[in-house]
């Protein structure tokens, strides 16, 4: 970095006018981790949205200040109502023009957020031509001298296409109050309007640029000039997702003899009414009857001896531990708050990113977990038996919960959350099974 830096600083006394014209007050100020903009590109209902939500809601949870702009949420902010498919028309030039302000108006909000505050700004937009993508990458890399990164979605199975309509573009504020086979076919009808003009990125005349072109769904990839640590980060996640339909099943352990004494950490077996759970938890996976059902633990023996009876391959994950509590293992919070008054305090101030003397954060249990949730994303129907801290964790990837809620999200002994993929999230259900347990769930004290 001391070698760009000292590059930069020679070009700049050597040619101050050229550089300084490029080198905008953003770049200069944040020499260190360049702002990437991740621009979308590709035809109407090839998933260019679900994978801006998805690919934020990743980077957002390992700790990357991400935010998506959309520029159909832009159009219909300034055209009230959508008329209908002769406003995406190439050749309406009013309707191009309204198209062209929404469009320059998303690229200034999203070169702002980036100077300002953002790390990755994800444009979801179709950028389908490759004048275009040329305005995109002059005004963001050049004035801004941000990353530029394309990702094309390129899908030609009817069927995919034809669920993608169904589930998120008839739900769309454009046809709210349209009968939906006529939406479905003035949504045919303008992505035809797009067909028109649609040039895919071509790695002869746009081989400067950094981009990915996925191919139905992740069938196949073409990665062409990755620039830096966030784009390789994207491409990994990319190629892990998948559309099959599936539930993810997410469990603490039964109660275990510490829980009943209030204490954390540890390694304690399950106290009787956390084998009743056991049992319970076992009987309730053989009714849901999922297909190829595998369990993940922890290797603690509270979540084995949970997971044991369950009819269903297991794997242990050392990456499931519980969050290591340091010095307070085996503790009570009132024993915590006599022995270790400030560290009590200093918690309850910053709960996710407190580190136990000798022990963990919630930010370093993200990390570890990490792998955990890539190879979640790869897998179909699973069940995961784990912990207090680390189910927290696991929510808030697919609820998108901010750093400051997730270690108070109440996650309950003996419940059961079923979590379900749908269109651009997922939906949660929670199934308490009727067995005692103690309450190990600490609120945000008032004063914090
Ligand atoms: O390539 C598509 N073409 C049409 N639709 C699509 C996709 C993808 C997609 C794209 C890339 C990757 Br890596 C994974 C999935 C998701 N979807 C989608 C389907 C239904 C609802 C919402 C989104
Ligand atoms: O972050 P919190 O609210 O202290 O919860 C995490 C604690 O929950 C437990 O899993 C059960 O009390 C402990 O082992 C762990 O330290």
């Amino acid at each position: 970095i001391n070698a760009w830096r000292k590059r930069q600083s020679l070009a700049f006394h050597r040619n101050p006018l050229r550089l300084r014209r490029r080198m905008s007050q953003a770049c200069r100020d944040r020499l260190v981790r360049t702002p990437t903009v991740i621009a979308m590109c590709g035809l109407p209902a090839r998933g260019k949205t679900y994978i801006s939500k998805k690919l934020a809601r990743y980077l957002h949870w390992i700790g990357i200040k991400t935010k998506v702009f959309n520029v159909g949420e832009y159009r219909r902010d300034v055209v009230k109502s959508y008329a209908d498919k002769d406003f995406f028309d190439p050749d309406n030039a009013e309707a191009v023009a309204v198209r062209n302000l929404c469009a320059q108006n998303a690229l200034e909000d999203m070169c702002n957020y980036l100077a300002d505050e953002g790390e990755v700004a994800i444009f979801d937009a179709t950028n389908t031509t490759r004048e275009r993508r040329r305005v995109i990458y002059d005004y963001c890399a050049h004035t801004f001298c941000f990353r530029v990164f394309f990702v094309e979605s390129i899908c030609d199975s009817v069927d995919i296409i034809d669920a993608n309509i169904r589930e998120v573009k008839l739900k769309s504020p454009d046809y709210k109050t349209v009968p939906q086979d006529e939406a479905a076919s003035d949504f045919l009808s303008r992505i035809k309007q797009y067909e028109k003009r649609y040039e895919t990125i071509d790695d002869k005349t746009e081989n400067n640029y950094s981009f990915i072109k996925i191919f139905n769904c992740g069938e196949r990839f073409l990665v062409h000039k990755i620039g830096g640590h966030i784009q390789s980060r994207v491409v990994y996640f990319l190629m892990n997702i998948h559309v099959l339909p599936r539930t993810i099943y997410l469990t603490r352990h039964g109660e275990s003899e510490l829980n009943q004494q209030h204490r954390i950490g540890g390694d304690p077996p399950l106290s009787r009414n956390g084998k009743l759970y056991a049992e319970a938890l076992a009987e309730y996976m053989d009714n849901e009857n999922i297909p190829d059902l595998i369990v993940w633990t922890s290797q603690m023996q509270r979540t084995i001896e949970t997971a044991a009876k369950i009819n269903a391959p297991k794997e242990q994950w050392k990456a499931l531990n519980e969050i290591n509590a340091g010095i307070c293992e085996g503790l009570t919070y009132v024993e915590i708050a006599e022995r270790f008054p400030d560290e009590f305090a200093a918690r309850d101030q910053s709960k996710f990113y407190y580190r136990y003397p000798g022990g963990e954060s919630y930010q370093d249990l993200v990390a570890r977990l990490e792998p955990v949730i890539m190879e979640l994303e790869r897998a179909e129907n699973v069940l995961v038996v784990c912990h207090q801290a680390v189910a927290r964790c696991i929510l808030s990837y697919f609820l998108d919960t901010d750093a400051e809620d997730l270690p108070y999200t109440k996650v309950p002994l003996h419940t059961i959350i079923k979590l379900t993929p749908m269109a651009y999230g997922c939906t949660m259900e929670c199934i308490p099974l009727p067995i005692e347990a103690a309450n190990t769930h600490r609120d945000r004290p008032k004063n914090c």
